[in-house]
């Protein structure tokens, strides 16, 4: 080989060489580019597999290629397992905690199979609780790697209102959820706690054909197309009247009012179909403001199809086109298939079922056992009292008196059932709130007895364990209604006080201050109340000034007051004290009552049907008004069987009510502040009769050693001057040890006689010696005591043994006693004048009987009147008695049986007393 060949190789072998490294390096670039490129696409593919989501990216079609290229496969696999790791969680436990949340929230029909309970009527009556959703079908998460199905359901009653939004055509499913809801709802409580509003924009019928065997019941009502304005003011009307009459102070709803017990007012469902147009503006906000305030009031809105925004809790359910459904309460991940449409035929039979089971509610409900709660005496007067009083529709109407309703003006004609409502009223309070709870003070002008079952009598020893005070037939004595609302006054001032003390202003505060104390609610009832104010005198003033007191302030203080009347002019007098009768918000109408309502645009009285009230808690404007048929109380079998229970109830200690019985003569033997008196007083009390006052106490005059302390009792009767001599002496003679004081009776009249034999019979009973006289004596007996006086005006005797003096008739003896005698020029009238002057600082007090005015007159020296201290006067006229006290004598009518009393000593003005009856002899 030459050389040249030789180098020709070598070159040839260098360059394939340099070829060789060349595609070498050439081959190593494009094998790294085309795995960098591979890799790239893979971080690419999962930036969009992730960003998009996996579910996405697997059903998009422009990702269909990439998928299917096994170089992904990889970066699939591990977002896959990323996602079901992600919904580990809820795979394995969500469905299933819902499940059972919607089983223990969501009892029986609210959310088991229409199976199960669809044709039978509902038990529930709201105390064992309101469900807290309601079934509306099946929800999925259909992205969730396993998807499992699990109920879905929303809030509703007191909780929510209910928007469903449609397109044409899923609006038949929309329709169907609707149906399907307002079933379980009605099927689940009693028959008539729930009641349905339809309004359809378009439809005057048709729209929930299935329902409408409720019609018959009351329990729908389907409005006309063009007048969604009365449906809603229907509904407005009702919130009013549930905030004003059933949400007293303190509850924010019909659900904390019913809280633990019977649901006490019934929901309204109001269904509106719209056609998707916006409502007219003034609809708009009437029904937004329904739909603020409806919730706590017990409505409920149902709103298909009517684009609206409302400032309260609203659930919203979208069906979609395909029929299948979203809603607020599961968010959009959840795709709900709403449950079927209820058989067709099976709607309205169950609606028939329920109609009917309400029908027979409704007439078997109303008897006064029903106004009963199951259990006595359970409830909390702190923030006011309630009971139904009668029904509607088979549904109780409550009568509720607190903070905000005070008082209760309650009218109706003679023989209306104004007594009969009052018992039914009063056997319901006594039924619910214990003795503790609440006091009753009852008082009837009215002659007659209506509230003496009340108190113990002679054939019922019964009495009702509330009632404090019991008035009847004190038709004359109105100074008791005085009494009545004087008492009421000072107790409002005694718990105004006591609030004071624990810086708060009204009794349910005092009541969560002071959980020790016993501040019951009072309710006072005055029957006939016009008879208070049945003249132009001081009782009048008084009571005026006295209810004005308790009207405005007794509400913080839990006083309430029921005023009765049937005398319209009774009423009508007052109508100008504006101040008071504000203050009425509760009246209660019975048929023909007038005046009582707020007339002339509410005379919902005129045509109320017999045994019905008209109660309203709006001080009688006509949106307050609820008719109801108030039950008989007043038949045996009723209030006297329950006051028979409650009576067995009492507590041990608890005291009778005081009967004040303008009928009956007091016996003053059975006065506690009679038998309160202990011999060895100083300074005896002397008891003269019965005050007019609520703790019945007697009338008493102290006989210190002070001058003018002798009683005069001015009249014509022996019978009442009888009774005040005669417990005068009975109750001094309990006040000294036997034989410790002197009694001398005279007796100058003859229809006197048996009294004053009776009377020192009485006293010698009591261990006293008691000298009886007449005519011939008293001479002696004044000349005799009269000189003992002087003597001892100069001797001073230490301790003079007490003489009382009871003289019967003192004017019958004046002739005799005005002759002078001839030795010595004094009259036996002179005699009587020292004993009266000086008597009473020597223990020597006289005790007499005068049958004139001016008969007392005489025997006193002309024109000083100082020695009678004290003074009864019964047939007497006012203005006669005007030497012997204050200006307001003048005012003083005789009545009988009745005395009007004065002591110089101790009262400003005068006080009306009943005498007593001193017993029989022994
Ligand atoms: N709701 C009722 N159901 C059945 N009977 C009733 C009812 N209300 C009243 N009564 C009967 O009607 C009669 C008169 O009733 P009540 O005494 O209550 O009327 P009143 O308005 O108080 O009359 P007055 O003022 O004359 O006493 C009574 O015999 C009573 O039993």
């Amino acid at each position: 080989m030459s050389r040249r060949d030789e180098r020709r190789r070598k070159v040839q072998a260098a360059l394939e060489e340099f070829r060789r490294s060349v595609a070498a390096a050439l081959g190593n670039a494009a094998r790294e580019h085309h795995r960098l490129a591979e890799e790239r696409a893979r971080d690419m593919f999962e930036v969009i597999l992730r960003g998009d989501g996996v579910d996405r990216a697997l059903e998009d079609p422009a990702l269909a290629g990439a998928l299917a290229k096994p170089l992904f496969d990889a970066r699939l696999a591990s977002a896959l397992i990323d996602r079901v790791e992600a919904f580990r969680e809820w795979s394995e436990h969500g469905p299933d905690q819902l499940t059972a949340l919607v089983g223990e929230v969501a009892d029986g029909p609210a959310s088991w199979p229409p199976e199960a309970w669809l044709g039978s009527a509902g038990t529930a009556d709201g105390s064992e609780g309101v469900p807290e959703l309601w079934r509306i079908g099946t929800g999925v998460v259909r992205t969730a790697p396993e998807p499992q199905r699990f109920p879905v359901a929303v809030p509703l009653l007191d909780q929510a209102h209910l928007h469903v939004a449609s397109v044409p055509d899923s609006r038949a499913t929309a329709e169907a959820l609707v149906e399907n809801l307002l079933l379980r709802v009605l099927s689940h409580f009693q028959p008539g706690l729930v009641h349905v509003h339809v309004w359809d924009v378009s439809q005057l019928t048709g729209s929930l054909p299935g329902l409408y065997p409720l019609t018959r019941a009351g329990l729908l009502t389907v409005h006309d197309p063009a007048r969604l304005h009365e449906m809603l003011d229907e509904l407005s009307d009702h919130i009013r009247r549930v905030h004003t009459g059933v949400l007293v102070e303190g509850h924010q709803s019909v659900r904390a009012v019913s809280a633990g017990g019977r649901r006490t007012e019934p929901w309204h469902v109001a269904v509106l179909f719209g056609n998707r147009q916006p409502l007219r503006e003034e609809h708009q906000q009437q029904l937004q403001r329904v739909a603020r305030n409806g919730l706590a009031a017990g409505v409920q809105l149902f709103i298909v199809d009517i684009p609206i925004t409302v400032n309260s809790p609203v659930e919203t359910v979208t069906v979609h086109a395909d029929q299948s459904a979203s809603c607020t309460m599961t968010g959009k991940h959840v795709a709900v298939a709403l449950d079927p449409p209820l058989p067709r035929a099976q709607v309205p039979r169950a609606c028939a079922v329920i109609a009917d089971k309400r029908e027979e509610r409704r007439t078997r409900f109303g008897a006064f056992d029903d106004l009963l709660p199951e259990q006595l005496w359970t409830e909390s007067s702190a923030a006011g009292v309630v009971t139904p009083v009668g029904y509607h529709d088979g549904e109780p109407v409550h009568v509720a008196l607190g903070d905000t309703s005070p008082h209760a003006l309650v009218g109706g004609p003679s023989g209306s059932g104004k007594t009969n409502f009052l018992y039914a009223m009063l056997g319901g309070l006594a039924a619910r709130y214990s003795p503790d709870e609440l006091e009753l003070y009852l008082l009837d002008f009215k002659e007659g007895v209506s509230f003496a079952q009340f108190a113990p009598g002679r054939k019922d020893p019964t009495w009702l364990p509330h009632a404090r005070l019991v008035g009847v037939n004190v038709n004359t004595d109105r100074e008791f209604g005085v009494a009545l609302l004087k008492f009421l006054s000072d107790e409002m001032r005694r718990r105004a006080d006591a609030a004071k003390q624990h810086e708060v202003t009204k009794l349910e505060q005092l009541r969560e201050e002071d959980p020790e104390g016993r501040w019951p609610r009072i309710v006072a009832v005055v029957d006939e109340f016009q008879y208070l104010f049945g003249e132009r005198d001081q009782v009048t003033q008084q009571a005026t000034q006295l209810l004005e007191d308790v009207a405005r302030r007794g509400r913080s203080q839990g006083i309430h007051l029921v005023l009765c009347s049937q005398d319209v002019a009774g009423i009508e007098g007052f109508w100008g004290k504006s101040a008071i009768f504000e203050q009425f918000t509760v009246r209660i109408a019975l048929p023909k009552a007038r005046r009582v309502l707020a007339e002339p645009h509410n005379d919902a009285a005129v045509e109320l049907p017999r045994w019905h009230a008209v109660v309203n808690h709006e001080s009688g404007v006509r949106p307050g008004n609820e008719v109801a048929r108030i039950p008989d109380a007043t038949r045996r079998g009723t209030f006297d069987v329950l006051q028979a229970e409650l009576f067995r109830r009492r507590p041990s200690d608890l005291p009778e009510p005081v009967l004040f019985d303008g009928g009956r003569v007091p016996a003053l033997r059975a006065l506690p502040d009679f038998r309160a008196l202990r011999a060895g007083e100083v300074n005896p009390t002397v008891l003269l009769g019965q005050v007019i006052d609520v703790a019945g106490s007697a009338a008493g005059v102290r006989f210190p050693r002070t001058p003018g302390r002798n009683i005069a009792v001015l009249g014509s009767l022996a019978e009442d001057a009888a009774g005040v001599l005669g417990s005068a002496a009975l109750s001094l003679a309990r006040q000294h040890e036997p034989t410790a004081a002197r009694f001398t009776v005279i007796c100058l009249a003859e229809d006197a006689q048996p009294h004053a034999d009776r009377l020192v019979k009485q006293l010698c009973n009591t261990g006293h010696e008691a000298d009886l006289l007449g005519l011939e004596g008293i001479r002696g007996l004044l000349g005799e005591t009269a000189q003992q006086l002087r003597a001892a005006a100069t001797s001073a005797l230490a301790a003079p043994q007490p003489h009382y003096v009871v003289i019967y008739a003192v004017d019958a003896a004046h002739t005799a006693l005005e002759e002078k005698d001839p030795a010595t020029r004094t009259s036996g009238l002179d005699h009587l004048r020292t004993v009266l002057k000086h008597g009473p600082e020597h223990r020597t007090h006289v005790i007499g009987w005068w049958r004139g005015v001016q008969r007392l007159k005489n025997s006193l020296p002309p024109g000083v009147y100082d020695d009678i201290g004290a003074w009864v006067a019964f047939d007497v006229q006012g203005k006669e008695l005007l030497s012997f006290g204050p200006e307001q004598v003048m005012a003083w009518s005789p009545r009988p049986r009745r005395g009007l009393f004065f002591d110089r000593f101790e009262h400003s003005r005068p006080q009306v007393l009943i005498p007593f009856d001193t017993g029989e002899e022994s």
